[in-house]
């Protein structure tokens, strides 16, 4: 078991405040993404949540016990950073197996904790080489491995595929989702920046806005249903397009959102411009659209489309079109 419940938490640095009035249930097993802009406290409620930070106020609990005042180690948590020190002399199995050493588990069961944890990690042909003769990604295993060895209930991670490539950040997304089916009872909160990466690996995602929630969901709640305007245009790639004035008249609202992938031509349609760029990716195509009063709008139509720029494009929604107030809540349909 490892579920947590965080309420009413604040965290302040001096008189700063950076997390305000958080509230938050994760449930054993859930894995659970944080994101935001920078500077959001992100880092800093994993932080409080391992407890490498005290709280300012507000209660912490894993599996039902307090924990606010548990010491790190104290609390069955184990945190993988974007920076991993791995021991540059020792092999790929000995850093794996260092906490397992320290602690003077005997030197079978250090062996068969080794095993088990790199063929889950894909590191079984590497035990033995250094760290220098590793790619990121790989190094980025072992540091992962270096955690799970000691069986936390509780995985924190921090940013850590930011220092990979792209190519390497897809595998090792994949590789994390694959792990997580194999950790069914340890559950997972990871802190990224990168929308793609929480909507392909989360059960729940937490939306943070200037320390605060801005909405909880699962990835597809978020995109279906926005509570925000902020949210809207966080969750989703490209981004929705927002629309005001006489373009948002029609929908009875100051501004409205809709999303790239749900507009398509259509005569009689209600925007209408010149094209500006076509940009061809193969399996689709984006189309930049100026409309009158400086606004624009981002097109994505499946496959490959003979639009051109300098094309005049009348376009229509095929999917949802979202209404903000002007405080930038969504409003009902
Ligand atoms: N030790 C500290 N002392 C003072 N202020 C801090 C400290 N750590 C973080 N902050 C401030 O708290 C706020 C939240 O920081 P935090 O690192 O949690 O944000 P984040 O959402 O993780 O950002 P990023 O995505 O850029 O890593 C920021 O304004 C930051 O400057």
């Amino acid at each position: 078991m490892s579920s947590i419940r965080i309420a009413n938490l604040y965290k302040n640095y001096s008189a700063l405040p950076v997390l305000k009035d958080i509230n938050l249930e994760i449930e054993t097993g859930q894995f659970v993404v944080f994101v935001g802009p920078s500077g959001c406290g992100k880092s800093t409620l994993l932080r409080c949540i391992s407890g490498l930070e005290g709280v300012s106020a507000g209660t912490l609990a894993i599996d039902g016990k307090m924990v606010n005042d548990v010491a790190p180690a104290e609390r069955g948590i184990a945190m993988v950073f974007q920076s991993y020190a791995l021991y540059p002399h020792m092999t790929v199995a000995k850093n794996i197996a260092y906490p397992l050493r320290i602690a003077g588990v005997s030197k079978a069961e250090q062996h068969r904790r080794v095993e088990d944890i790199a063929s889950k990690l894909k590191l079984t042909d590497y035990l033995h080489r250094l760290p220098k003769a590793l790619s990121g990604g790989q190094r980025q295993r072992v540091a992962i491995g270096r955690a799970i060895i000691r069986d936390p209930n509780i995985f924190l991670f921090d940013e850590p595929l930011s220092n990979l490539d792209a190519a390497l950040r897809v595998q090792m997304r994949l590789e994390l989702t694959t792990l997580k089916s194999q950790l069914p009872n340890t559950t997972m909160i990871y802190v990224t920046h990168d929308q793609v990466e929480a909507m392909t690996m989360a059960d729940k995602i937490v939306v943070l806005r200037a320390g605060v929630i801005e909405q909880v969901g699962t990835p597809m709640d978020l995109y279906d249903w926005p509570q925000s305007e902020f949210v809207a245009g966080f969750i989703g790639s490209p981004k929705m397009n927002f629309l005001t004035k006489s373009h948002a008249n029609p929908f009875q609202a100051a501004r409205i959102g809709i999303r790239p992938e749900h507009l398509t031509p259509q005569d009689g349609g209600p925007w209408s411009g010149r094209v500006t760029h076509v940009e061809h990716l193969g399996s689709d195509t984006f189309v930049y659209l100026d409309l009158s009063g400086d606004e624009s709008l981002t097109v994505r139509l499946d496959g490959r489309s003979p639009i051109a720029a300098g094309d005049n494009l009348t376009v229509g929604p095929k999917g949802p079109v979202y209404r903000f107030s002007p405080e930038g809540r969504t409003m009902a349909a």
